[in-house]
């Protein structure tokens, strides 16, 4: 049966990219997910400035809302690289909190579908025509954290 997830505060919400697990990416440390991705669409870019408010921002909707304001510019190869920007960033994020892990691994199979009214790419979009790639990430990362042989130790 499907997993269908959306909400950080709704069920399986720690698949979500707002969920509170912080990351530690190339020695900085982001609070969620969405904060890390949403700085990476400038980087390189004369707006880069607002990296390090969108790190510095209390929530993810907050890092969202800068993210996604119009009047920057996002880097050029940005349509290219997010989809592995957020692979990288999902995959440490499980890599690194063993109790979503857990849950993760436990889903088994399923399929896991970002239950996104508005998003068509990371998610499925109102009438689950979306290509759902947050969905299809994160059952990625399941795949490889199966083949890790020895996760008992957490990643920093
Ligand atoms: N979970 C969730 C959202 N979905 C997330 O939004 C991000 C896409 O941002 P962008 O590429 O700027 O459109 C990506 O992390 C996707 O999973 N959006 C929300 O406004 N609220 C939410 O609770």
């Amino acid at each position: 049966m499907t997993i269908y997830f959306y909400k950080a505060y709704e069920p399986y919400g720690c698949f979500s990219n707002f969920s509170p697990h912080g990351i530690t990416i190339e020695g900085t440390y982001w609070t969620t997910v969405e904060h890390y991705y949403q700085a990476q669409k400038f980087v390189g870019t004369p707006d880069a400035v607002i990296i390090p408010v969108i790190h510095a921002v209390e929530t993810p909707e907050q890092a969202a809302a800068l993210g996604r304001c119009h009047t920057r510019q996002v880097r050029s190869d940005w349509n290219e690289v997010k989809t592995k920007v957020m692979q990288q960033a999902v995959l440490k994020k499980f890599l690194t909190h063993a109790d979503i892990r857990e849950i993760l691994l436990a889903t088994g199979d399923r399929l896991l579908v970002e239950n996104s009214p508005t998003d068509y790419f990371w998610g499925c979009g109102a009438d689950q025509s979306g290509q759902n790639q947050l969905g299809k990430i994160l059952m990625s990362v399941r795949e490889e954290i199966r083949k890790l042989p020895l996760l008992s130790v957490a990643y920093d």
